[in-house]
């Protein structure tokens, strides 16, 4: 099957200039090194890394913001700088950090500019803002200037934004970054369903585990500007395996607590870190058993530590 995103030798190089201010000197940085990968219609994938790793670089070469310095890339067929207009018409684009909607308009008002923006036909366009308004539930806070809404509310203005044109691809760069559970949770079943539903192709960075375990069935993971990994999540918890964590609260602090099946990795005061080795429900009990114990949480690896690991492993 053609794929719809698919990059060759991918890099990007950027010129900073470094030092004081009359003896500055201009260093090239590499981003991203030759990235190749292929992405199949109808696919999730993530694309995972730590900070600085190249992942916002890469995603803009894919929208066209960015051209490469080196290798090629073609979205849905599209040299993305070179047809940045009709590639618009077929992918959406969801930055979490930033909103592509207008700040003193009602909700209603940017999604109707949207229609504008991507020549969408009006009846096309009402049915589609129907359809997302009810699925992302938006009709509380349609009429809200987009300047007063949540956190949560605005990702899910922004995805219908991105969302109005029906493209076959969908990017995301951290779509549920400062979201609460509940905003999570609601966010990601919308986009399994979008994907199901329309077959929508959907590439996403993100720094949250159950992203990535709700999510992808595929995940690439970039370091340094080079992918380390492009497997499913399988693969990489055993190229990686990561252990969860209990955090536990003492009533008041104690030497590090000893309990099979845990290894306590940290201690400060009354609070101390215990890498789970074993059964967690039996760990717990142990705990709870020996000391006196104020609170315990049982914390998943965040996907950093998953990445760093791959590292550290090798
Ligand atoms: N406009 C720029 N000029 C110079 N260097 C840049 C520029 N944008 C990014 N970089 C550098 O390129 C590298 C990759 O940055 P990029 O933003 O792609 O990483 P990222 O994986 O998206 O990180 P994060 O998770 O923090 O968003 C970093 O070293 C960064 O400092």
């Amino acid at each position: 099957m053609a794929a719809v995103i698919e990059a060759e030798g991918l890099g990007k190089d950027y010129t900073v200039a470094e030092g004081p201010l009359l003896r500055r000197r201009r260093r090239r940085v590499s981003a991203v090194r030759d990235v190749s990968f292929r992405v199949a219609p109808g696919e999730i994938v993530g694309y995972l890394g730590p900070n600085g790793a190249g992942k916002s670089t890469t995603l803009k070469m894919l929208i066209g913001i960015l051209a490469p310095s080196t290798g090629r890339v073609r979205v849905t067929g599209l040299e993305p700088v070179r047809a940045r207009t009709r590639l618009a018409r077929r992918i959406g684009v969801v930055f979490g950090q930033r909103t592509t909607l207008w700040w003193d308009l009602p909700l209603r008002d940017s999604l109707a500019l949207t229609r504008h923006l991507y020549r969408v036909p009006r009846a096309d366009h009402a049915r589609r803002l129907a359809e997302l308004t009810e699925v992302l539930e938006l009709a509380p806070f349609l009429a809200t200037p987009v300047r007063q809404l949540s956190l949560g509310q605005r990702m899910r203005g922004d995805l219908a934004a991105a969302l109005l044109h029906a493209p076959q691809v969908l990017v995301l760069d951290e779509p549920t970054i400062g979201l609460d559970v509940v905003s999570k949770t609601a966010i990601r079943e919308f986009l399994l369903r979008l994907n199901a539903e329309r077959g929508t192709t959907i590439l996403l960075t993100t720094h949250d585990l159950g992203d990535v375990q709700r999510l992808c069935r595929r995940v690439m993971v970039i370091d340094g500007g080079r992918l380390a990994f492009d497997g499913d999540l399988t693969g990489l918890h055993a190229v990686a395996p990561s252990p969860r964590t209990l955090v536990v609260d003492l009533a008041a602090p104690a030497a590090p607590i000893a309990v099979p099946g845990a290894r306590t990795v940290r201690v400060e005061g009354p609070r101390q870190w215990l890498e789970l080795e074993g059964n967690p429900a039996r760990v717990i009990a142990q705990v709870a058993a020996d000391y006196e114990v104020a609170d315990i949480t049982l914390r998943e690896p965040d996907i950093e530590e998953v990445v760093h690991r791959i590292y550290a492993d090798r």
